[in-house]
């Protein structure tokens, strides 16, 4: 049997004591592990005890459980993500008076609907011109339903989840002068690993005098004026002009290749531009936008807040995701196209539109670095309160594809489009800072499509160390305070090596109570005992997940796990891997916009044969290289910095050349690796190219030209562009690690399958061997080599099978139930309060049954 999932159990006798038992119909339950029942609280005269039920789904709120063979007959009380005073009701007229607040509660939210859906029906009628939404000063809101002020009146929000302003109460004065520390990193340097490029990059002294306060001061609010969704669709080019988006920084205006270095660029003034990881932009990336009617279609169609007419009248078939339709909130530091440094951009961008598409109500909230075209001013406006200084947030919303993507504004994010993770650590601290606060507010500030999202079935995403603050400010201002308790926080690890690491004296900046930074603080041999914001991230996040199967197996070891392995082990029940997909919308050879012009030409798999040779001698010809169709062309697209393996390459690059390949890479990090592509350029211009900088457009374009993707990374957690080449038929040659070897299965010559080669070690030597094979191949053997390139565009890669998973996983977290079992009353409140404390002793009980889906468990 398949195991559904982890839930934690907190036993609490007293619940056990009391023994009062209002049985109610139940399904079994399918394991249980007496030792942890000892570990769990004591009890150890409950040690021969079983569980031998659980209710079912339907009986959210009440647990029955037998202790078998003790006798004992006790009700448990349970907390269900969704359900609201489950906990509480010890009587039965508390009971009675639940149900029927509850009735209450679900008949107006029932009215809401049909109200809604009257206004959808007009919407839809293109004879009506009448917008569903009614301006009043300036101000609109949705016809029929409540006027979003502010963070207040919104129907969506649970009574008891509201935050009130001071909701920060934790007013925590730090006044200390911070020990001086010499950091050079974020994260740890592994032995015989490169440090990650883009890392916060530590002062050498911080002797400052802090006075930190969470209480933040909210400006009185104007209200929001939100432009119907109809009419907030983008403009079709995502940026004014593209071309003005030229390969520019200061120093270079267009790709520094090698064979022309001493025209266009001081090699003196390329070091230092990329000192602080400056990238250079070309052109946006090509997500394409749907017109106003077809926003308008989406915005209608997508957003969970669809449901079924009781009535039976204009019956659409149910969202994806069945009765599990969900608030979803992804956070993250970038978000394609509007900001990208690497993978994670593409996964803000791409993701929430998967998971839209099953039916959820999903926004995406990152910060606004530039100007972008399609969002608008929300009117909303919020003031806080980092290292004593006030800082205004302001919000820029665009509904796009079925999401809601809100921008935060600030004077700390503002024109760092291009380097949005450079500056001293202590400004990239303050920057994280501030956008975790604010977002996890955002439910209750910004109202999208008129009405804000609030806390009710509500699910953040958090990536990366950038925004694990998320899930530690959901836990410490929130539901510490009985808020938004039923809100849930999922934390993606896309890459450990990066952790925000920082000395423990930075605390003072996190605003947070004195006794959370036991959370934070952590000891390892290379940094010794520091401050880890992916670690309290790890610990407090209701789920943990990360990019792939592989990866996940990875940071459980001390080689893979940069130093957060234990912490990862100890959370192994909320962890788990699920492999990326890939925007098949923007990353199609059939669709692709860079492919329309100079040359290049979109093709599919029934054009393969002419359209990959056009896209190649296209890519040849704008390269400078000699237009031979007979030449295996080989691409590497990425982060130069150790992580990715240039350096291997780069120890090939002599064998390469005796083999009669064209090579282009094309990459921006560390400087000497810059240096070294530009180098090879100079050194073998005939059959190298070296592109220092990043555009979108001529990574379209490599993927689309090039017949061979080499990609030998250290380590990979997932890696998109393997993904993106076999979509393009172009073939990859990888280090098989991490998401690499989830996703490129070996070509086996015999059974003639798989998808590329793989190599076992990252050693030059096995690359060699591994790319000769395929060289081989691709000279030799043609029919293979075809059979190779179709089953690599035939594969579904699409994020829509991810999207399901990371449902499961959401699921999963709003039923996570914390059930007490008390052994008297004093006990009870340990429980409660010490939540902290008991979760170290959580009983895990593994439910056996179809994956996740209780209602099925239940069914069964
Ligand atoms: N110079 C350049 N010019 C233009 N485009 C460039 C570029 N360099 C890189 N890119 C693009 O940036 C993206 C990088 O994707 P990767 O999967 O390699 O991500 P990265 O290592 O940044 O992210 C981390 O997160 C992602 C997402 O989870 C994981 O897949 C990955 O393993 C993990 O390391 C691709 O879209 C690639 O085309």
């Amino acid at each position: 049997m398949a195991s559904i999932g982890t839930f934690q159990i907190a036993v609490d006798s007293s619940i056990l004591l009391n023994g009062r038992n209002r049985h109610r119909p139940m399904i079994p339950i399918l394991a249980y592990r007496p030792k942890k029942f000892v570990d769990a609280g004591g009890l150890s005269n409950c040690h021969t005890a079983g569980f031998s039920r659980i209710l079912s789904e339907d009986n959210v709120g009440r647990l029955s459980l037998h202790c078998g063979s003790v006798g004992w007959r006790s009700r448990i009380k349970f907390v269900q993500a969704t359900g609201k005073g489950s906990e509480e009701a010890e009587s039965g007229d508390e009971e009675d008076d639940a149900l029927q607040v509850t009735t209450e509660k679900s008949k107006k939210v029932l009215d809401m609907q049909k109200d809604l859906r009257k206004q959808i029906a007009e919407r839809e009628n293109p004879e009506s011109d009448e917008l569903p939404y009614k301006e009043s000063n300036g101000k609109f809101s949705i016809i029929g339903i409540a006027t979003t002020e502010g963070d207040k009146n919104n129907e969506n929000l649970d009574d008891d989840s509201l935050p009130t302003s001071g909701v920060h109460s934790a007013v925590h004065d730090v006044n200390e002068n911070l020990a001086s520390s010499e950091y050079s990193f974020d994260t740890m340097t592994q032995p015989g690993k490169d440090v990650p490029h883009n890392e916060i990059s530590f002062q050498p002294k911080l002797d400052q005098h802090l006075k930190v306060t969470t209480s933040e001061s909210v400006q009185s609010q104007e209200v929001p004026s939100v432009p119907p969704r109809s009419s907030v669709s983008p403009s079709p080019e995502p940026f004014p002009n593209k071309d003005s988006y030229k390969w520019v920084n200061n120093n270079a205006e267009t790709i520094i290749t090698g064979s022309e270095t001493s025209t266009k660029v001081d090699p003196d003034k390329l070091k230092d531009a990329n000192v602080g990881n400056t990238f250079l932009y070309d052109a946006p990336s090509s997500l394409k936008y749907e017109t106003n009617k077809n926003a308008k279609q989406s915005s209608l169609e997508d957003t969970s807040v669809k449901v079924q007419d009781p009535t039976g009248e204009d019956v659409k078939p149910p969202p994806l995701a069945g009765p599990n339709v969900m608030n979803i909130i992804l956070v993250a530091a970038e978000c394609a196209p509007w900001s990208k440094t690497g993978g994670l951009g593409d996964v803000a961008g791409a993701l929430p539109k998967a998971l839209a598409r099953r039916g959820h109500r999903v926004m995406v909230v990152a910060p606004r670095y530039g100007n972008y075209a399609e969002p608008q001013h929300s009117g909303v406006r919020k003031m806080y309160k980092i290292d004593g200084q006030d800082l205004e947030v302001t919000y820029f919303q665009t509904y796009i594809d079925g999401v809601d993507f809100v921008f935060m504004d600030s004077p700390l994010f503002r024109h760092i489009e291009n380097n949005i993770y450079g500056g001293n650590r202590v400004d990239i601290l303050k920057r994280m800072v501030l956008f975790c606060k604010a977002a996890v507010e955002v439910p209750w500030h910004v109202p999208c499509g008129g009405v804000c999202y609030g806390d009710g079935n509500l699910v953040f995403i958090a990536n990366d160390w950038h925004t694990a603050l998320l899930p530690v400010y959901l836990k410490a201002y929130y539901r510490d305070n009985g808020l938004m308790k039923y809100t849930r926080s999922i934390l993606v690890i896309h890459n450990i090596a990066h952790q925000g690491r920082g000395p423990v004296d930075d605390f003072s900046y996190m605003g947070l109570p004195p006794h959370y930074l036991d959370l934070f603080r952590l000891y390892d041999p290379v940094g010794g005992e520091h401050l880890n914001i992916l670690a309290a991230g790890l610990k407090t996040a209701d789920r943990v997940l990360t990019v792939s199967h592989g990866y996940s197996w990875e940071l459980k070891t001390p080689e893979g796990g940069w130093g957060l392995h234990g912490i990862i082990n100890d959370n192994d029940w909320k962890f788990c891997g699920i492999v990326n997909g890939i925007d098949t919308k923007d990353w199609n050879p059939e669709l692709d916009i860079y492919l329309q012009s100079d040359g290049y030409m979109n093709y599919s798999l029934n054009t393969l044969q002419t359209g990959k040779p056009q896209c190649k001698a296209a890519l040849q010809k704008e390269l400078g290289l000699p237009v031979r169709a007979d030449v295996p062309l080989l691409g590497f697209i990425g982060r130069l910095d150790g992580q990715k393996g240039v350096d291997l390459i780069a120890e090939a690059v002599p064998w390469m050349m005796g083999q009669d390949v064209q090579l282009v890479m094309l990459g921006t990090g560390r400087p000497d690796l810059e240096q070294m592509l530009i180098q090879f350029e100079a050194q073998y211009s005939d059959r190298v190219k070296g592109r220092v900088g990043f555009s979108v457009k001529t990574a379209h374009r490599i993927t689309a030209g090039a017949d061979i993707l080499l990609m030998p990374s250290r380590f990979e957690p997932c890696g998109l562009n393997q993904m993106y080449a076999m979509c393009y038929g172009t073939i990859p040659v990888v280090h098989a690690v991490g998401g690499l070897r989830d996703t490129v299965q070996p070509f086996n010559p015999i059974e003639e399958t798989g998808l590329g080669w793989t190599f076992a070690r990252a050693e030059t030597n096995e690359l060699i061997n591994a790319l000769g094979n395929c060289l081989l191949t691709y000279r030799q053997y043609k029919k293979s080599w075809e059979g190779l390139q179709r089953r690599g565009m035939m594969q579904d890669l699409s994020w829509d099978k991810a999207a399901q998973n990371y449902e499961e996983v959401l699921i999963a977290a709003k039923y996570q139930w914390r059930i007490c079992l008390a052994a008297d009353g004093a006990d009870l409140q340990r429980c409660r309060l010490a939540d902290n404390k008991w979760a170290g002793s959580m009983l895990r009980v593994v439910l056996q049954s179809p994956p996740m889906n209780l209602r099925d468990a239940a069914a069964n």
